[in-house]
């Protein structure tokens, strides 16, 4: 069920360096908000700590509040990996299990977290990889391995793999950045359709992209080297991209830097 995600005063340091200072907006549900913004700004940052991923890398600590349908995600009481089992993550490069066959990719989280039951298991493989827009291309070669499949297919593969385990939320890093044009159209249209079930994030730098896929933008920019990233603007997409409140989100989108 696709939840809303509340960030409030979100500051985010990897050890004594202070990457992101001061973010709060709001994720609607069944809704495709896009983070924007230079290189090096702090959007995969950001995106990381919706999930508690962003705590895996050494001495990375996080400040400020993340709430999931009103639950603070960061609370002593909630397990990480249960957060990310409901906020689930598509990475910049298609990541599937190369050896494992397609169908175990796709079930692979349910199989961990003990789901034995074969007809359970491929019906659920069956329903993500139609989710996937992918069931067409592999139905006949579930038993092949992951790594056999075009760059397109993998990443749609990986995003079947999230659905899986039906999250409340999908974080995708620059799920095209490897893609090839025809594989990253494909995966913007099944963007469109699984925002009709789950409540989207995604990181790009495909400006055409944010405005193609997105219903909301949050513009993110670096005051200078060694400054932390800030979250200049959110607004609709649409307004973002005709007039924004911001001149420095007006430059970034017009080409004028970044
Ligand atoms: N694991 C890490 N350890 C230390 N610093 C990091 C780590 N990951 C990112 N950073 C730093 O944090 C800042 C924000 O990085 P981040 O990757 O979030 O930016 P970004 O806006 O997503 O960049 P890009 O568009 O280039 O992917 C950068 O200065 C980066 O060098």
């Amino acid at each position: 069920m696709a939840k809303r995600i509340d960030v409030k005063d979100l500051n985010l340091f990897y050890g004594k360096f202070h990457a992101v200072d001061g973010v709060s907006l709001a994720v609607p549900p069944k809704n495709v908000t896009a983070f924007i913004g230079p290189s090096g700004c702090g959007k995969s940052t950001v995106l990381r700590s919706l999930n508690r991923m962003h705590e895996v890398a050494p001495g990375a600590r996080v400040e400020g509040t993340v709430l999931l349908d009103g639950e603070d995600i960061y609370a002593s009481s909630i397990d990480p990996v249960q957060v990310r089992r409901t906020i689930g993550m598509v990475f910049q490069r298609p990541n599937p299990f190369p050896t494992m066959s397609i169908r175990d990719n796709v079930v692979a989280g349910l199989k961990l977290a003990g789901e034995r039951n074969k007809k359970k298991l491929d019906e659920v493989a069956e329903r993500s990889l139609r989710g996937a827009n992918l069931w067409n291309e592999v139905k006949d070669r579930l038993d092949r391995p992951g790594g056999g499949l075009s760059g397109g297919q993998q990443q749609r593969l990986c995003i079947a793999r999230a659905i899986a385990v039906q999250p409340d939320v999908l974080l995708m890093d620059e799920p095209c950045s490897a893609l090839d044009p025809i594989s990253t159209l494909a995966i913007e249209d099944l963007i469109t359709e699984l925002k009709k079930e789950y409540t989207i994030v995604i990181v790009t730098h495909n400006m055409q992209q944010a405005a193609r896929v997105s219903d909301q933008t949050a513009f993110f920019n670096l005051l200078g080297v060694g400054q932390p990233g800030r979250l200049i603007e959110v607004d609709d997409t649409e307004k973002i991209f005709s007039n924004p409140s911001q001149k420095a989100t007006e430059d970034y989108i017009s080409g004028r830097f970044g």
